[in-house]
C-alpha cells in the first residue's frame, strides 16, 4: 500500500475552511466536492487507459479512452456521497457503486447497513471515497468486502486520517500493492471517542445534519 500526502496550497487552504467550525453546511459541501476534485486529478494517475482513433477537423490521430471494464466509484454512505459530484467531474463515465457503513460510536463496530454494486468486480479499479479515516475499520471493511468481490485495485481517497487509521490500513494491506491511500492531511490522532483531532468533526453531520 502506498501513502499519498496530496500537497498544495489550494488543498491546505480549503482543508483549513473546513476545519473551521463556524463554516456552514453549504459551503462546508461545496468545499468538500472542491477538494476531491483536487485529490482525484492525483488519485486517477494510474486509471487504466486504452488507444483510440480521433478525427479531428484537420486529421486522424491516437487518443485515449478509459480501459474496459471502466473504473468504479464507490462512496461510503453517508459522509462519501458528499465527495461524489467532485470526483464524477473527472471520471464522468465511471460507474457508481454504493456502500452504506455506519461506526457505531460506542463499540466502534462497523455495521454494513446498505451495498449496491456490480455483481461482478473483476479487473475493475475501484475508487472508494469517504472524508475521515478515523480508526480505520470502516475502509479496512470496504477494501475487504471489495476484494473478496473480485476488484483488482483499490484506491481510497480521504480528506483527513489519524496515523491509527493509516496503521490500521498498513496492518491489513502495507505488503499490498493493490491498494492506494489519498488523503489531503495527517492529522494528529484520535480523541478518546475516536474523532480525529484536530479533524473536521462528524463529517456526515456537517455535510447533512441539521445546521445549528
Ligand atoms: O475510520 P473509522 O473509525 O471507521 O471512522 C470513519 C468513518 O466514520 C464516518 O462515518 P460514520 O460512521 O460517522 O457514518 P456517516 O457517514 O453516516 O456519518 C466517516 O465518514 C467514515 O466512514
Ligand atoms: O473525526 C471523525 C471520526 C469519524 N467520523 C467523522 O465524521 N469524524
Ligand atoms: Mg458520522
Amino acid at each position: 500500500m502506498r501513502v499519498h500526502v496530496v500537497e498544495h496550497p489550494l488543498v491546505a487552504h480549503k482543508i483549513s475552511v473546513l476545519r473551521d467550525k463556524t463554516t456552514p453546511s453549504p459551503v462546508f459541501r461545496q468545499l468538500t466536492e472542491e477538494l476531491v476534485t483536487l485529490l482525484s486529478y492525483e488519485a486517477t494517475r494510474d486509471v487504466r487507459t486504452r488507444e483510440v482513433t480521433v478525427e479531428t477537423p484537420v486529421a486522424t490521430t491516437k487518443g485515449v479512452a478509459f480501459a474496459k471494464p471502466t473504473p468504479l466509484v464507490v462512496p461510503i454512505l453517508r459522509a462519501g456521497l458528499g465527495m461524489l459530484e467532485g470526483m464524477m467531474r473527472l471520471l464522468p463515465t465511471a460507474e457508481v457503486g454504493f456502500l452504506g457503513m455506519a461506526r457505531n460510536e460506542e463499540t466502534l463496530d462497523i455495521i454494513t447497513y446498505a451495498e449496491r454494486l456490480p455483481d461482478d468486480l473483476s479487473n475493475r479499479q475501484v475508487f472508494v471515497i469517504d472524508p475521515m479515516l478515523a480508526t480505520g475499520g470502516t475502509l479496512v471493511e470496504s477494501i475487504g468486502y471489495l476484494f473478496e468481490h473480485g476488484a483488482d485495485q483499490v484506491t481510497c481517497i480521504c480528506l483527513i486520517a489519524a496515523p491509527e487509521g493509516v496503521e490500521r490500513l498498513n496492518a491489513a494491506y502495507g505488503d499490498d500493492d493493490r491498494v492506494n491511500l489519498y488523503i489531503a492531511a495527517l492529522d494528529e490522532g484520535l480523541d478518546e471517542n475516536a474523532y480525529i483531532v484536530p479533524g473536521l468533526g462528524d463529517a456526515g453531520d456537517r455535510l447533512y445534519g441539521l445546521a445549528e
